[in-house]
């Protein structure tokens, strides 16, 4: 949506306390997010609603559209008391006095910076939606994470509405991180509100004040708050290529990567956290929000500063790449035909989402190599990586070629526990963190596996194993021993 000059606001009425809620959205924001608000709110009835009719009866079911530690309890605890999924999304906007804009926001795969640009179809057609059925007052929030200046679009069209509906627009973007989501919002590091009237912003105050303490809850302008999530998002990324680019020198220097995170995060300027070295970050919100700043810098004319943030994209990419070319290399310059156990296949642990996972990227490399793949992740179902499988390698093609269609289907099989997958591989390769991988009966899987029986740790969860006492080869990221 480009930015065209808003309409005169006109008089807008005095804002009471909020009592109706509805969220645009039953993702991973929309339903976490207010099923956290209904759990602390029991005064305010939060509907949630969304078109996709399917996701909405999940939500309504007993086994939720995501796994999200602790999220079931909550969801349960208030569903149906002050906690509403459904698809009845015209009335639930009719009753609102506050609407939640909590849709995707992918990045354009067509036109106009397509592969960068966020593309905010989903966002324009809530907001058309939301002037084309409400009446009265409304505060409309930009929940979803949007470029800056979105909120000048929305309040556009929002400002069209023939209803006589008036509305107040408020950024509060999202800060969560899956895996964590119930702990991040029971108590985020800050809740952030960006808008105009005084009176709107202390509104959604009031809503979060509920549980979370006030001096957490930062208000600014709108613009700020809109480029705020995507810059937290790119110093987040950041940090995680700036390890993983010091993880290729440390394997070329004998040097070990966490010992050189724990000696630079002790420096209290730096920290601690976001310093652990992985075969390369994944999930919806880092790569897209680079790359959607990396398209606003070029928007408004700021090619170097472009280029600079591009850089981190760039640096998790190789160190994708980077970890099949060891693999390779290590094994003998060769993975044709070897059987390759994958551990973990969602973004990170504690999660059933893959998008943008490294081992989306890890799994295409190894079968462009002919290896053959036994796949186990205790959350993500076959269906989930036999279909981000043939979207990577369809590559926004409308067909999966023939050779690679038979690759999936004859080189990868998914399996239910990690042991099977072991069983006469050549190699496991650890790609998502989850702790039951430390629990595992390397000594058994050892005996079960092709000699020499090679790790390569992704994540370095199994590093103080001893595992090379029991015969495997071990390789971690960013040390070599
Ligand atoms: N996933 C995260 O951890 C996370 C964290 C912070 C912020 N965000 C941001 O929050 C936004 C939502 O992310 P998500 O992961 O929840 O996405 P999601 O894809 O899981 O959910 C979005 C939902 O919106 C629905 N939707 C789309 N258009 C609609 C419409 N017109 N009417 C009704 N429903 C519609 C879709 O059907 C879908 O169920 C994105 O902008 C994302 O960048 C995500
Ligand atoms: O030291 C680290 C930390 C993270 N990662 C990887 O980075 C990715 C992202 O992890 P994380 O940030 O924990 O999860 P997300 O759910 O993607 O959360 C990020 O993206 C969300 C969506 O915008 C934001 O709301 C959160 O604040 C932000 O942390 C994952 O693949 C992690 O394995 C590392 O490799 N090393």
């Amino acid at each position: 949506m480009s930015a065209t000059a808003a309409a005169p606001s006109p008089q807008l009425p005095a804002v009471g306390p909020v009592k109706k809620i509805c969220c645009i959205g039953a993702g991973y924001v929309g339903g976490p997010t207010m099923a956290m608000i209904a759990h602390k709110c029991h005064d305010i009835e939060v509907k949630v609603v969304d078109i996709n009719a399917q996701r909405i009866a999940q939500w309504n079911s007993d086994t939720l559209p995501i796994y999200e530690p602790g999220l079931d309890e909550i969801v349960k605890g208030r569903r149906d008391q002050n906690l509403i999924f459904t698809t009845e999304v015209d009335q639930a906007i009719r009753e609102a006095d506050m609407i939640f804009i909590s849709v995707n926001t992918p990045t354009k795969t067509f036109g106009v910076g397509a592969g960068r640009a966020a593309n905010l179809e989903f966002i324009e057609k809530c907001a058309r939606k939301i002037a084309e059925v409400s009446e009265g007052h409304k505060i409309v929030v930009e929940k979803s994470t949007l470029p800056v200046r979105t909120a000048e679009a929305v309040k556009a069209i929002l400002g069209e509405a023939t209803t006589g509906a008036t509305f107040d627009v408020l950024s509060n973007p999202e800060f969560l991180a899956e895996g964590t989501a119930v702990d991040d919002l029971l108590s985020p590091d800050r809740v952030l509100i960006g808008g105009e009237r005084e009176e709107a912003i202390q509104a959604l105050v009031d809503v979060y004040a509920q549980w979370v303490p006030r001096e957490r809850l930062l208000t600014t302008n709108l613009w700020s708050s809109e480029l705020s999530k995507l810059t937290a998002n790119a110093f987040l990324a950041q940090r995680v290529s700036s390890i993983n680019s010091i993880s290729a020198l440390c394997e070329a220097t004998e040097a070990d990567v966490d010992e050189v995170a724990a000696a630079i995060g002790t420096d209290s300027r730096i920290g601690p956290k976001f310093l652990k070295a992985s075969v390369g970050f994944g999930g919806s919100c880092f790569q897209k929000d680079i790359l959607n700043l990396v398209y606003l810098c070029e928007y408004f004319g700021l090619p170097e500063v472009a280029d600079y943030w591009q850089q981190v994209v760039a640096m998790n990419d190789y160190q994708k790449r980077r970890f099949v070319h060891r693999m390779v290399r290590t094994m003998f310059n060769t993975v044709s035909d070897k059987k390759i156990a994958i551990w973990g296949f969602a973004f990170k642990k504690d999660t059933n989402d893959t998008r943008e996972s490294a081992a989306i990227y890890v799994c295409r490399d190894l079968l462009l190599e002919k290896a053959r793949l036994s796949i186990y992740d205790p959350q993500v179902t076959k269906e989930q990586i036999v279909s981000d499988m043939e979207a990577v390698f369809q590559n926004g093609d409308q067909e999966l070629s023939a050779v690679s269609r038979q690759l999936i289907e004859n080189n990868i099989e998914v399996v239910s526990d990690a042991e099977s997958a072991a069983k006469d591989a050549h190699a496991i390769a650890v790609l998502t963190e989850w702790d039951e991988f430390e629990k595992a009966d390397f000594r058994a899987i050892a005996e079960q596996m092709k000699k020499p029986a090679f790790i390569f740790d992704g994540r370095n969860k199994l590093k103080n194993l001893s595992l090379e006492d029991l015969g495997f080869q071990y390789h971690g990221i960013g040390f070599s021993r």
